[in-house]
């Protein structure tokens, strides 16, 4: 132990090849001994070997290696994983609570951007701001003249899937735009008025546009598949700012292709950075490469969320963003 940790700071092991970490060791580096696993000598395995008792605390990130029950079961001591990202797809989320490990995750942090991109996606489809910008650059104003009009935004219904920090944040601001809001969740929240559907080809069939704000699960993967984007309609639109394969992709191309939707707007793909070609050609598609987490500026409030959550573990304190499993 006092090899492992000259310091007697309270001891944290990094999974975590991400920039932000340089601001994280730049602020709290007198305050905790930090382990990092690209800096050893050794091979991940054995790094974690040789912290295996001492190590109660692992920061991870979604562009990390994945946490998995294997890696859970080289850490007996573990007992709480933070994570730098807002979905926990790369974590085993079942292994952890099975072996006694609370996580904490970043979404408080992520929900405002991700929830500005949501909106960004959906306004540039319904409005076709790039198609406009592609038509304009190209000089089809000047040789074609006239350009298709958009769709208004005002009173669309608005079907939110997964009211968590994000869906929240896009509920709130498509509310300003004097949009209905619906959602679907894994259970009613309590805490708001919107209407509630307990079945979500129900919602896509009430909805203008969905929205796809939901973590990525065994219960998720798949979850919008053709049949939801029937119900959706060919005037119905699909945002997706949570995960790639919570929609089945190639039914959904079909879908765009074959005109049983109307459009998309899509920051995340099953098979990141490869995206499905034939989504090129679509003038009413609209891709990101999995950017809507990601400002400029978000690197301090993550690495102030860390700290605050590493001090509230260290001294027995509430987490601050610690995810439930219910
Ligand atoms: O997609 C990004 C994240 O989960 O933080």
């Amino acid at each position: 132990m006092a090899q492992d940790n000259p310091t007697q700071l309270p001891q944290v092991l990094l999974l975590l090849p991400n920039p932000c970490f340089t601001v994280l060791e730049s602020k709290a580096s007198h305050k905790f001994h930090f382990l990092k696993a690209w800096d050893s000598p050794l091979p991940q395995a054995q790094f974690l070997q040789s912290h295996a008792l001492s190590t109660q605390v692992l920061l991870s990130s979604a562009l990390g290696p994945p946490i998995t029950a294997q890696l859970l079961q080289l850490l007996p001591s573990l007992k709480l994983l933070i994570t730098l990202s807002a979905g926990l797809d790369h974590v085993d989320f079942s292994a952890c609570p099975a072996r006694g490990v609370r996580i904490a995750n970043s979404s408080p942090i992520f929900a405002a951007d991700v929830a500005d991109m949501a909106v960004g996606l959906f306004l540039d489809v319904m409005r076709k701001i790039s198609a406009a910008n592609r038509f304009v650059r190209d000089g089809f104003w000047v040789s074609r003249g006239d350009f298709d009009l958009g769709t208004k935004i005002g009173g669309k219904r608005v079907g939110i899937v997964g009211l968590g920090h994000i869906g929240l944040q896009v509920a709130k601001r498509l509310e300003a735009f004097d949009c209905k809001i619906l959602y679907y969740s894994r259970k009613e929240k309590p805490y708001v008025s919107y209407p509630f559907y307990f079945d979500v080809c129900e919602l896509a069939a009430n909805s203008d546009v969905l929205v796809i704000c939901c973590a990525l699960t065994a219960q998720t993967h798949h979850m919008i598949n053709k049949k939801i984007l029937l119900a959706l309609g060919r005037e119905g639109v699909i945002v997706n700012v949570g995960r790639g394969a919570i929609i089945d992709e190639r039914e959904m191309v079909q879908c765009l292709v074959q005109g049983e939707i109307k459009g998309a707007g899509l920051d995340v793909f099953e098979n990141e950075p490869q995206v499905p070609k034939e989504l090129f050609g679509l003038g009413n598609v609209v891709l990101s490469p999995h950017k809507a987490a990601m400002t400029a500026d978000c690197f301090t409030d993550l690495t102030d969320l860390a700290m605050a959550n590493l001090e509230a573990f260290f001294s027995n304190k509430p987490l601050l963003s610690e995810v439930m499993n219910d």
